[in-house]
């Protein structure tokens, strides 16, 4: 046996000891052939709705069990007032140090020490992801303050000045990555709604919570052995886990044949962020797939596109006061009550069925009514770029028009030709990525090779776009509605000169 079996046997022994229910139909498989570690598969043919296992609360591994909650009095509320990230690190990295001491050590034995996720990517790798927005989730910084403020002040009030010297910058990291790739968010049995009605201002003052914190949180981010053994497969998914009372359950939600991998899904997420947090891809592509087409790439083709006479700063200033107004609409405020951050976002995100954002639908047609409108008098244009009043006036005319009109999902030509050029401005950012073939089988891929899968996928959302946009859409001229703009502005600016006059 290799050190690999020897830690599966040791695992599947200690499981065994200690959890309630495991069905003889299940073993947990060697993968390292498919590149995918350990995962679990069926030994018989096993029936849609069957109990896969059933594990007891006490034996999944969160603040209320670890060693680290019991170290001292008092731990447990320390722990609470942190949020699940910290808590779990914090907890996790003790019972790591503890070794064969910890009661998880069979358990923690099996826990990987190598990453493929992005968090150990170096910045020559990383730079192969561009232009993904992937890019922009990573978290180093914030990995980094987290370690800051747990290291050494957390360590010494929970009563452990071993886990300080423990507890490197790099260990933080792996822990922190084990939690990413292995933890689920089990909701805690403990939590009492009414406490929570109780719980009144002055003790969170007096425990000086000024951030998320596990106390409100109603679940517990925890490590549950066993449920993290099964691999994922956005495509595959056979079973769920689900929460009772006392226990944890995985059931099989397909019949699965002998020998097939049982999949579990670990969220509807597109290949980059399967690749950002567990460090594989799927192949052709997962379910979910989406592309982001930037905030920053709307901008530059419509002031690349428009009032060309103008000189491109003062085009991009007006672009910037445009989308500023944009955002901060009382009428679009008010008329999209479910939309707390307003349309105007970062990232608009392209989904591979060719569905965009109705925010980005909105915002390009609120655009395209208004570049469209300033076109026809360059004149206005900059008078427009100047003076803030008139400007804040006008686009309200063209949220207005342009709500009415893709509320009851119509909009125009000119707004889908818009769209497309910024669908084909972002294509032009991915280069040589937009040509690269998607392997048909699985082999162990080099980090450049997953940068391009990734990459690739992406590109093939925003061609969706061009190829296949939903026909849910009615598309019409855009002469009605810049008539209509016009004309409302004419009128208004009619009715203020005669206002104006004694
Ligand atoms: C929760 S663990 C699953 C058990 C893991 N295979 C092991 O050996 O410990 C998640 C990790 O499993 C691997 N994994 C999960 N699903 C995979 C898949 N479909 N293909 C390749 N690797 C996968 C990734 O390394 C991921 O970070």
């Amino acid at each position: 046996m290799d050190s690999f079996a020897t830690s599966t046997a040791a695992f599947e022994s200690w499981l065994h000891r200690h959890y309630d229910y495991i069905s003889d139909d299940i073993e947990i498989a060697d993968l390292r052939n498919s590149h995918e570690g350990r995962g679990l598969r069926a030994r018989n043919d096993i029936q849609k709705d069957t109990v896969l296992f059933r594990l007891a609360r006490d034996h999944i591994l969160n603040i209320r069990t670890a060693a680290l909650g019991k170290l001292k009095p008092g731990n447990q509320e320390v722990l609470e007032t942190l949020n699940q990230w910290e808590a779990l690190i914090l907890c996790l990295a003790y019972e790591m140090m503890l070794g064969e001491e910890s009661q998880w050590s069979s358990y923690l034995a099996v826990l990987p020490e190598k990453f493929n996720s992005l968090m150990f990517w170096s910045s020559e790798e990383l730079e192969k992801l561009k232009p993904s927005n992937v890019l922009q989730r990573i978290g180093r910084e914030q990995a980094e303050q987290m370690y800051s403020k747990l290291v050494p002040e957390y360590c010494l009030r929970l009563g452990s000045k071993k886990l300080v010297e423990y507890l490197t910058l790099d260990r933080f990291h792996v822990v922190a990555s084990i939690i990413m790739s292995y933890s689920f968010d089990v909701d805690d049995p403990e939590d009492d709604p009414e406490d929570d009605a109780q719980d009144g201002e002055d003790e969170e003052e007096e425990l000086e919570i000024d951030q998320e914190c596990i106390k409100y949180d109603g679940y517990l981010k925890s490590m549950v052995p066993l449920a993290d053994t099964l691999n994922s497969n956005t495509h595959l998914v056979n079973a769920n886990l689900s929460y009772e009372n006392d226990a944890l359950v995985m059931t099989a939600t397909k019949d699965i044949k002998e020998g097939e991998q049982i999949y579990n899904i670990y969220g509807e997420l597109p290949n980059s962020e399967i690749l950002r947090k567990y460090g594989y891809v799927e192949l052709p592509a997962s379910k979910y797939e989406f592309a982001e087409l930037p905030l920053t790439v709307i901008k530059q083709t419509f002031v690349e596109n428009y009032l060309s006479s103008m000189d491109r700063k003062i085009r991009e200033a007006l672009f910037d006061k445009t989308a500023g107004l944009i955002s901060e609409s009382e009428y679009l405020d008010e008329s999209l009550e479910d939309q707390d951050g307003g349309i105007v976002l970062d990232a608009y995100e392209v989904f591979a069925d060719a569905d965009v954002l109705p925010e980005l639908l909105l915002l390009v047609q609120i655009l395209t009514t208004f570049y469209e409108s300033v076109e026809t008098d360059s004149k206005w244009a900059k008078k427009l770029a100047r003076t803030r009043s008139e400007l804040e006036a006008f686009i309200n005319r063209c949220i207005l028009k342009s709500f009415q009109l893709v509320e009851k999902k119509i909009i125009t030509s000119k707004c889908v030709a818009n769209l497309y050029k910024c669908v084909e401005g972002r294509i032009a950012q991915y280069g040589a990525a937009q040509d690269y073939e998607i392997p048909a089988s699985y082999r162990e891929f080099d980090r450049a090779e997953l940068a391009a899968i990734v990459l690739r996928c992406e590109v093939n959302c925003l061609r969706n776009v061009l190829n296949n946009f939903p026909e849910k859409y009615e598309r019409i001229d855009d002469s009605k509605l810049l008539k209509n703009v016009l004309k409302r502005k004419a009128e208004a600016d009619a009715h203020k000169h005669k206002k104006q006059k004694p």
